[in-house]
């Protein structure tokens, strides 16, 4: 029998483009922080034109030979927003909500986050137009190693260093690092981070975001006057960041009132059992059926009566429809984008203490940096240096951040907004490549 030459079906997942409409546009909703933090900054016209553009964007289709044998072409991206600072550096999401709009946001963010805790990296992100959780284990590798090769130009230890993000892990740094290897002909294990600790992961990379939340929270706590003990808490999305977050903060001796994921919420006002909850997920996939508390929307959640609101899920969660609603006395943003523009003005009218993004989960990529630094030294630090290290420049940050909120009279986004912004700015001025 000759080989069977008849084309497979094919189909092409496309994004929900009607997602994203003025207010939930996320490049917008960055662009306007940026603009009145540069407005403040008396920014040079140069600089501002130069950093509203992202420097590269890819866009590239990706054929998966699915288990049935039919053929998807997905959609990726890579966005290297600003690589004035140093090499690129961002995750990667899979979501079927990816959209290139979104991904430039997110890239954008990543570059004013590694400025505002000072590491020596530009911003990038990338995203695949996917559904992950209904896909095997095999069909997601695919996609993942020919996602790698469609962008490998632009990856690399000096040019571009993918992580994890929204429903990416381990697991799938193991095939982007190994897909780079093999087109390099040799192993190369700082092409991305947040990998396994037997291939050159760091320890405390897993937990870091969420450390950084519980490290700026303390902080933020302690800014207000506010006592640990007992402080109530609601977390939204319990995956990577929300989880450990959650975690760290009842360690603290915090009260965890309610926490979500996709599938819906629990609250509980005597305190929900973070462990309990971390290990019903381990076995479940999802909350789903959690029995440590009584059932709360997603929606509920965000306007419950809690001291420290933890968004930490996807973007647009808190508008200009329900911010009026919100009873938090700090929000601290483990999840990139959780509040639109619109909603900023109203939060800071309730004098509701908002630590940002770019600042609340900058824990991540700052751990991403101890391990780019250690496989490229080729040794590895404890998890108790790792740890140290990271609370030494979240606290270094978080107190630099108010230091300018408190001279210029803003808020805590607009002033973590023109720190990262004169950063990159100034080192625009010293290359002189804008001019
Ligand atoms: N993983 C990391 O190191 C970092 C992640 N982030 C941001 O944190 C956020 C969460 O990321 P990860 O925890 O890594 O993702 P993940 O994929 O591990 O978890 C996401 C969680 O959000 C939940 N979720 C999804 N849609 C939801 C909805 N509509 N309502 C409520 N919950 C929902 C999921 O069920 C899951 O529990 C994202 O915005 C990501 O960009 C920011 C910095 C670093
Ligand atoms: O660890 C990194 O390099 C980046 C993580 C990330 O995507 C983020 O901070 O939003």
């Amino acid at each position: 029998m000759g080989t069977d030459l008849r084309l497979p079906t094919a189909t092409i997942v496309r994004p929900d483009k009607d997602r994203f409409l003025n207010e939930e546009n996320p490049f917008e909703a960055m662009m306007s922080r940026f603009d009145r933090a540069a407005a403040l900054l008396d920014l040079d016209p140069g600089i501002y034109q130069v950093l509203r553009h992202p420097e590269k964007q890819i866009t590239v289709s990706i054929p998966v030979m699915m288990d049935s044998g039919e053929v998807k072409v997905f959609i990726g991206h890579r966005v290297l927003y600003n690589t004035s600072r140093g090499p690129a550096k961002g995750g990667i999401r899979f979501d079927l909500n990816v959209n290139l709009d979104e991904v430039t946001a997110l890239a954008a963010w990543m570059t004013w986050k590694c400025a505002v805790v000072n590491l020596p990296f530009g911003g990038a992100k990338g995203g695949v137009v996917c559904d992950p959780l209904g896909m095997s284990v095999g069909e997601l590798e695919r996609l993942t190693r020919r996602y790698t090769a469609g962008i490998i130009s632009v990856l690399g230890p000096d040019s571009d260093v993918p992580a994890p993000d929204v429903n990416t892990n381990e697991r799938v740094m193991a095939w982007v690092m190994d897909t780079y290897s093999m087109h390099m002909r040799h192993t190369v294990t700082s092409v991305v981070t947040g990998k396994p600790v037997e291939m050159g992961g760091s320890l405390g990379r897993r937990e870091a975001t969420g450390r950084g939340c519980m490290i700026v929270t303390m902080q933020a706590l302690q800014q207000l006057g506010m006592p640990v003990q007992g402080t109530t808490v609601a977390v939204q999305g319990f995956g990577n960041v929300g989880s450990v977050a959650a975690q760290l903060l009842a360690r603290q001796g915090c009260k965890i009132v309610a926490i979500s994921d996709r599938t819906g919420g629990y609250t509980n006002p005597t305190g929900i059992d973070v462990d309990a909850a971390i290990a019903y997920v381990q076995r479940h996939k999802t909350l789903e059926g959690f029995a440590g508390g009584d059932p709360v929307s997603n929606d509920e959640l965000l306007t419950l009566d809690v001291d420290v609101l933890v968004p930490a899920a996807l973007e647009n969660v808190i508008t200009s429809k329900n911010a009026g609603k919100i009873r938090a006395k700090i929000i601290c943003e483990g999840a990139n984008g959780p509040t639109t523009a619109g909603a900023d003005a109203i939060l800071d009218e309730k004098g509701i203490f908002v630590i940002p993004d770019i600042l609340a989960n900058a824990g991540g990529v700052t751990v991403s940096y101890f391990e780019w630094v250690q496989d490229r030294g080729g040794y590895f630090w404890s998890e108790a240096t790792v740890n140290e290290r990271l609370e030494d420049i979240m606290v270094r940050s978080f107190r630099d951040v108010l230091a300018l909120s408190k001279q210029h009279r803003v808020n805590m986004r607009t002033a973590a907004y023109m720190l990262s912004i004169s950063r990159v700015a100034t080192v625009h001025r010293l290359r002189g490549i804008y001019a």
